[in-house]
């Protein structure tokens, strides 16, 4: 196996040894069912409830409302699912523009089958309009779900804030907190949040667990329909390795939020070492208001396939928008969101930091991107925004 500069965090991380450790009797020696009445089966049990408790205390929560889950994908669908099923007859969601495929796929879905979506815009710098989101709400609203963090460009929303309009007009409020969760402090004691989805295998778990948080008092209907494992909310025999080790990354990640200034200050450096090295960059996204790992840079005039290509030569990990829109070579849902300009949309890259990540990694891709990117625009076919065909993108962009 290769080993590369990894800084695609926000794809997926690397298992945390400690994590591993904690799972790995499960997958071998304690492969009882919780649900077992025997001994053999109830020091399981346990080990569950440990986890259930981790969990809860990363998210200030009471270990009663943390639900297991297979991914992040499955706690979305769940949560978005579950509280439109509680209330049958209210038939409005509202959601935004820059939401991962789990929430946007399935609202797309959801209008099919004659729900009414709104789908709440952003700026230039990918925030939320707080008067939009009142002006969408009426008395029809099921449910307002938006995400903590935005995974491509790190941009976090005001969340209790649109929570707080939620309650006011009685929606359910989801949060898709997938990028968030360890990388900023969360307490569900004083949120506005009913629902809010995490998931394991982007804070050091594997890939294949994640959870679920369900306030106590919040009208949700299981997915899932079966035994009665995770208290009826969702059947089926637990994934105990899996939980296990999120519950062991979930202690860790609480431990380690102490610590996020580190990577922060990494983060900064890259950024602004590659704003100042080199010409006719910008950062994607609102400059504070940002994940601490994150930085999405639109390198003009170069296709961002390109730049990862030689970045991939080199052994250094990136990514152009999410690993699931990748590879169809359009462009960001996110950044389109965005109205950021066509030669921007094509040559952003995301750079996703760890507490991995060290200070000789950043040099190393500090020493070797002015090159690639200059290499790369002397072969391309547009190098100023004044080129005639670059202005045909352009509309084309904006016609679509
Ligand atoms: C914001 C956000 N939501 C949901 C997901 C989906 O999580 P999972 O890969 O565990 O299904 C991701 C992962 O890319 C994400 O970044
Ligand atoms: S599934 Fe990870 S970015 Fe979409």
């Amino acid at each position: 196996m290769r080993e590369c500069i990894y800084l695609d965090n926000n794809a997926t991380t690397q298992i945390d040894e400690e994590v591993l450790g904690a799972m790995m009797p499960y997958l071998t020696l304690y492969y009882g069912n919780p649900s077992s009445m025997h001994t053999f089966g109830g020091q399981v049990g346990r080990a569950v409830t440990t986890a259930r408790e981790q969990v809860a205390s990363l998210l200030g929560a009471d270990a009663s409302e943390i639900v297991f889950t297979s991914c992040g994908t499955e706690g979305d669908n769940a949560a978005i699912r579950g509280a439109l099923a509680a209330q049958p007859n209210k038939r409005h969601i509202v959601t935004s523009e820059v939401e991962h495929p789990a929430v946007l796929n399935l609202c797309k879905n959801l209008e099919k089958q004659g729900y009414t979506v709104t789908y709440l815009s952003v700026n230039n710098q990918g925030q939320l309009d707080l008067s939009e989101v009142e002006a969408s709400l009426t008395g029809n609203t099921a449910l307002v779900s938006i995400m903590y963090a935005n995974n491509e460009t790190g941009v976090v929303f005001p969340v209790e804030k649109v929570g707080q309009l939620a309650k006011d007009y009685g929606a359910i409020f989801h949060v898709d907190a997938v990028q968030a969760v360890g990388k900023i402090p969360l307490n569900m004691q004083t949120s506005t949040i009913d629902l809010l989805t995490l998931s394991g295998h982007k804070i050091h778990a594997p890939k294949g667990i994640g959870a679920l948080y369900v306030r106590r008092g919040t009208r949700f209907r299981p997915s899932m329909i079966g035994g009665h494992q995770e208290r009826g909310r969702r059947a089926g025999t637990e994934n105990v390795p899996g939980i296990v080790a999120l519950g062991k990354a979930a202690e860790l990640a609480q431990y380690h939020l102490a610590n996020v200034s580190g990577e922060r200050q990494l983060r900064d450096y890259l950024e602004q070492t590659i704003l100042t090295l080199i010409p006719n960059t910008v950062v994607n996204g609102h400059p504070i208001q940002r994940l601490p790992n994150t930085t999405n840079i639109g390198f003009k005039y170069i296709e961002g396939e390109a730049i990862l290509l030689s970045l991939n030569q080199y052994e250094i990990c990136a990514s152009s928008g999410s690993a699931c829109t990748s590879g169809s070579l359009e462009p960001s849902h996110v950044l389109r969101a965005m109205g950021l300009p066509y030669s921007v949309l094509h040559g952003s890259i995301r750079f996703s930091l760890s507490r991995y990540t060290t200070q000789t990694q950043i040099d190393r891709v500090l020493e070797v991107l002015p090159g690639i990117i200059e290499r790369l625009r002397a072969l391309s076919p547009f190098n100023s925004d004044d080129s005639s065909w670059l202005q045909e993108q352009e509309l084309a962009v904006l016609a679509k």
